[in-house]
């Protein structure tokens, strides 16, 4: 991968859960270790870092606490640059993200926003006496968790569920790790925010690309796929079991993950020029 590598512009995605935060029963607990974010910081010092995750953004930055990365919460319909960027020769980038060059963040759904607090309330309700269910504002999206939810109770859980969305048709049901997504019916994935990043960071046209995924879940999938149709890059799925996958590579957990950018950054570090001593810039010691 390093050899492939070398001389490419790597641009890196990681989702969140299951990722860069091992799965846990309570969704507000999914902490991520300061041995992980030390990874992503050094990660994202030498390549444009993403984190796109199903949460919603402001959630999933109250995570990862770095400034220095883009966020693409509700699986990539809200996307918030960093507050400022150097591109590699030096200049600001500026941090606008809609089409129209203003300032914020890209939200493709956000005439969705008012039915998706009408859904969000309505789950709420529904769900009320089913012992274990959880429902998660995610902003576009709302989770409905069924982690704790007894086996005999899924159905009837998954059952509400559908009821409340027959009088919702713009949207529609996905299937995550124990998890139960609502999300508008737009073409808009993990895939379409990541080559809206590429583009964003103008690097969506360039042979030289190397976009790195990291991600264990099926909306993961959709970015796979992307960097799989581009013919150039690493889809990584995270996994201790065979699955089926667009992933081209595999990290079993996310320990696996830290190792694998801590060692992403070191070798970026030990090849930039800045970093080689002197008598190794003038070769005496080739
Ligand atoms: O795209 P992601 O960042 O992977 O988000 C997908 C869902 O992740 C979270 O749920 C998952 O992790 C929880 C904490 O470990 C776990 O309890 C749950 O069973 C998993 O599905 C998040 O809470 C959801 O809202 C996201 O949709």
């Amino acid at each position: 991968m390093m050899k492939e590598a070398k001389g490419k512009r790597i641009v890196v995605f990681l989702d969140y859960d299951g990722t860069l935060s091992p799965i846990v029963n309570d969704p507000d607990l999914a902490f991520m270790s300061d041995e992980m974010r030390g990874a992503v910081r050094e990660v994202s010092k030498y390549f444009p870092t993403a984190i796109i995750s199903g949460r919603s953004r402001d959630k999933v930055k109250e995570f990862v606490k770095l400034d220095n990365v883009y966020y693409a919460g509700s699986h990539g319909m809200d996307i918030m640059a960093p507050p400022e960027q150097l591109t590699s020769d030096g200049k600001h980038r500026p941090q606008a993200l809609d089409r129209k060059g203003n300032e914020g963040s890209f939200q493709p759904a956000k005439k969705f926003l008012p039915a998706i607090q009408e859904i969000f309330t309505a789950l709420e309700e529904h769900t009320r006496k089913i012992k274990g269910a959880r429902i998660e504002d995610n902003r576009f999206c709302v989770s409905v968790h069924f982690r704790q939810v007894r086996e005999e109770d899924y159905d009837i859980l998954k059952e509400k569920v559908k009821s409340v969305l027959e009088s919702y048709p713009d949207f529609r049901l996905t299937w995550g790790r124990k998890v139960m997504e609502v999300r508008p019916c737009i073409e808009w994935n993990k895939g379409h925010a990541l080559e809206y990043l590429l583009e964003h960071l103008g690097l969506s046209n360039s042979s030289d690309v190397l976009p790195l995924y990291i991600g264990d879940d099926r909306t993961d999938e959709d970015a796979f796929k992307v960097i799989e149709s581009r013919g150039q890059g690493y889809p990584i799925v995270v996994s201790s079991v065979a699955k089926d996958t667009k992933a081209r590579y595999s990290l079993k957990d996310p320990k696996e993950v830290h190792m694998f950018l801590s060692h992403v950054a070191r070798w970026k570090k030990a090849s930039s020029p800045f970093n080689r001593s002197s008598a190794q810039i003038v070769g005496i010691d080739d």
